[in-house]
Formats: structure tokens, sequence, C-alpha cells
């Protein structure tokens, strides 16, 4: 499935130094974010910093949602995921994508402008209406969970 995306440049630097926003390889499923920063940034071992990634994003499509997830490599050798675990960017929202930076490692990552520090990924998403009732018709689950399915 292809899209087309609207996206603001906000910094200039896009189309200059850094290449526009695009995926790493022809089926990437996500598009690499970059650390739109004026200099380098150290964030601490437990702190989190809000890293602009200096794009805007319209999805305008209420079936559609973007997700902010980590970087693989960066999330697993050097503990760098995000603050808000994972960020949702409404399908109406066209402020500036905001990337939360949680260093959850035990030492402090140093970032530079236009590293590419998180990834984007564009969902389907489905909307409900609640429905208000007094039970639920049988399911083979039922109220089970949490484990109660066994190991092995
Ligand atoms: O990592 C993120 C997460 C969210 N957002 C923006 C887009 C999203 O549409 C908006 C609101 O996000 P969310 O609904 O998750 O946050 P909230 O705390 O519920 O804020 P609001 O009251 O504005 O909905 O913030 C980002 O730029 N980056
Ligand atoms: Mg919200």
């Amino acid at each position: 499935m292809n899209h087309v995306l609207q996206i603001r440049l906000l910094d200039p630097r896009f189309g200059a130094e850094w290449p526009l926003p695009e995926y790493a390889t022809p089926a990437s499923a996500a598009l690499d974010l970059r650390a739109a920063i004026d200099a380098p940034l150290t964030i601490p071992p437990g702190q989190a910093e809000l890293v602009p990634s200096g794009i805007a994003i319209h999805l305008a499509d209420p079936g559609l949602c973007a997700l902010v997830l980590p970087r693989s490599g960066l999330g697993h050798k050097h503990g760098l995921v995000l603050g808000n675990g994972t960020g949702l960017i409404d399908a109406d929202y066209q402020g500036p994508l905001m990337i939360s930076v949680w260093n959850r490692g035990g030492e402090a990552f140093t970032m530079a402008p236009g590293d590419r520090i998180a990834q984007l990924v564009v969902v389907p998403i489905v909307r409900v209406t609640p429905q208000v009732v007094d039970a639920f018709e049988d399911s083979a689950r039922g109220a089970g969970g949490f484990g109660h399915t066994g190991l092995r």
C-alpha cells in the first residue's frame, strides 16, 4: 500500500545538508527521523529530552496514524529508546513532530545534528463506536490472561 504523505520541512538543512525524509531501503517500513538540533546533545543515563525532528506531517486520513519507534541498534546497543514508549501521531496533528528521546542505558549518549535517532511508521487505524453492554457473548478465552495458557 502506498500513500502520499504531506511533509513540511521546518528545518532548512533538509534538502541541503540532510536528505529529505526517506526510506533507507526499498522495502523499509519506516522513515528515519533526524535530530534537528543546532549542536551536539548529550543525554545522561536515565534522562529524557524532547528533540525536534525538523518536520511536520499531516496524515489527514482518519484511517491512518503514525508511530514513532526506536531504532533497533540505538535501543539495543545504547539504551536509546523513547520516553513515551511509542509516540502516536494523530491524523489531524499538524504541529512539529517531536521525539522524546530517553537514555535508559548506563552511559551518556551524544547525538549530533542530523543523526537518525528514531523512525516513523504509518499504520492503518480502526476507529470504533463504543457500545455499552451488560455482558459479553462467551469466548474461548473468557477473562483468562497474563499467562493463563502456560509457558509450553
Ligand atoms: O512522540 C510523539 C507523540 C506525540 N506527538 C504529537 C502528535 C500527536 O498527535 C500529539 C498528541 O499526542 P498524544 O495524544 O499521544 O499526547 P497527549 O499527551 O494525549 O496530548 P493531547 O492532549 O494533545 O492529545 O503530539 C509528537 O510529536 N511526538
Ligand atoms: Mg491525546
